[in-house]
């Protein structure tokens, strides 16, 4: 690692040596807390992705923002605990700045290769989690081949976290697990203005891998993907950055339409326990699981940066500054989708994008978005081509539906955005210590 890096890494111009030290760990609390969010040496920002893949690592520099920034602190010797015995890491965890996320398709028919991979999967993610590598870099046999890659080596734990899925297909007859399949997962059904793609859809297993340096992330998702060679194949994979969601105690960060993103979403612990969380309603195993639905929405890039702000902010029902619901002034103002102008008209369309979303207007439905932006370079028609990873946890996949359902439909923002991948995963509850991921569905 460059003495720069190190500098990044390492220095931490606010907190003493006793802070960083006397910090309490536990289920989803990072390693260490309470280090100053301002003041910090930033992560590599959200557009210099590929600078930073090409460098080796996260770009350490500092820079001045204004007071409207999204850009807390980022502290690379962070680590989040694996065995909790509860819920996965990388659901209720704050959003860290990338993501790496691909799915996967089961090549083997032999229920003990998906219990052995399983359980593999599981001690590498506890590893990695903690910056560790799976096993020698570089080993001392000059004729054996490494089992690390290599290439997170000395990076830090970067708040890596994993949290995997499974599909619907690990439930069909091949492996004998039908009888334990989650009550609720079956694949999406086909919603309004759906453009999906083949290449895009699907899964039988997958991989949320997280952290705010990204070759941490890829370089998780790069040797898990390889330790499964033979009993499982890639299907889909993006790969997010600037994180377009918020957790609790983060800012609200902006999406690729240039808005702010994540201001309602789901931050308290009841809402956790009500929408997120699996109770007792679904197969034992999952108490404490989760559904994830994943989406990837292409935007119309080009035809949203040709419109004018005032008409943007119709289609989102928000400012675009400040972020305020246009019935009110302040970015957490609760909206009031009946409030009207001067003229009578309603503040807030009806079709736009918070109204036709907001839980007063959908039966009280309320999902927890963990969505990362993306891009894919160019597209063949010279456009650029990007979207976002939208990534949503629940505690069941109607909610989605009937979200979508509307969306799809009516809402102003379709004109721009397209949803081109899709996948669909019930998320198993976290191992205790000594035990595995989804190991109760092999009792
Ligand atoms: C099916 C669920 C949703 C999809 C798909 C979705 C796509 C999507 N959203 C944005 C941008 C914003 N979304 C915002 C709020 C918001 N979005 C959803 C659901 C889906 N979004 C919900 C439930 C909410 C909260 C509504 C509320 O209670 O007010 C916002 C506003 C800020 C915020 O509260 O987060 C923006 C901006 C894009 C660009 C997009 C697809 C590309
Ligand atoms: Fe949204």
């Amino acid at each position: 690692m460059s003495d720069q890096q190190d500098a990044g890494r390492d220095q931490t111009p606010d907190a003493t040596a006793d802070e960083m030290r006397d910090q309490p760990t536990g289920p989803d609390q990072p390693a260490r807390r309470g280090l100053s969010r301002r003041g910090f040496f930033t992560g590599a920002g959200a557009g210099v992705v590929a600078g930073a893949l090409a460098a080796g690592g996260g770009t350490a520099f500092a820079m001045s923002h204004g007071e409207d920034d999204a850009t807390e602190g980022v502290d690379f010797n962070n680590s989040y605990p694996f065995y909790t015995g509860t819920h996965q890491a990388g659901i209720q965890t704050e959003p860290q700045r990338y993501c790496v996320y691909m799915t996967f398709d089961l090549v083997s028919a032999t229920a003990t290769d998906l219990q052995v991979l399983l359980a593999r999967w599981s001690a590498a993610i506890a590893q990695l989690m903690q910056g560790k590598p799976i096993g020698a870099v570089a080993p001392t046999q000059p004729n054996a081949v490494a089992p690390d890659t290599g290439e997170a080596y000395n990076l830090g734990p970067s708040s890596l976290t994993v949290t995997l899925g499974l599909g619907p297909g690990v439930f069909d007859h091949r492996f004998g697990l039908a009888d334990k399949k989650p009550k609720l997962l079956e694949p999406l059904p086909a919603l309004p203005s759906d453009q999906l793609q083949k290449g895009y859809t699907g899964g039988d297993l997958s991989l949320q891998a997280c952290a705010d340096d990204p070759q941490v992330a890829y370089h998780a998702i790069r040797n898990l993907a390889r330790m499964g060679r033979g009993t499982v194949g890639t299907r889909w994979t993006v790969m997010g950055f600037g994180r377009a969601s918020a957790g609790k105690g983060q800012s609200t960060p902006r999406n690729l339409l240039g808005f702010k993103d994540g201001t309602r979403n789901i931050k308290e612990q009841s809402d956790f326990t009500d929408h997120v969380w699996v109770g007792d309603g679904d197969v034992a195993w999952m108490r404490g699981g989760s559904y994830q639905v994943a989406r990837k929405i292409q935007m119309n890039i080009e035809i949203w940066d040709a419109d004018r702000v005032s008409d943007q902010q119709q289609v989102i029902g928000r400012t675009k500054n400040v972020g305020a619901p246009l019935s009110g002034n302040a970015e957490f103002d609760t909206p009031n989708f009946t409030a009207k102008d001067a003229a009578g008209d309603i503040k807030i369309p009806v079709t736009s994008h918070i109204a036709l979303a907001a839980h007063e207007n959908n039966n009280g439905v309320k999902i927890l978005r963990r969505s990362y932006n993306y891009t894919d370079g160019i597209s063949q028609f010279g456009q650029l081509d990007a979207g976002l990873l939208f990534i949503a946890y629940m505690d069941t996949p109607q909610s989605f539906i009937q979200l979508q359902e509307k969306l799809g439909s009516s809402d102003l923002l379709n004109e721009y955005i397209g949803h081109i991948g899709s996948g669909i995963f019930a998320i198993p509850p976290a191992p205790a210590q000594g035990h595995y991921l989804g190991e109760a569905l092999f009792g």
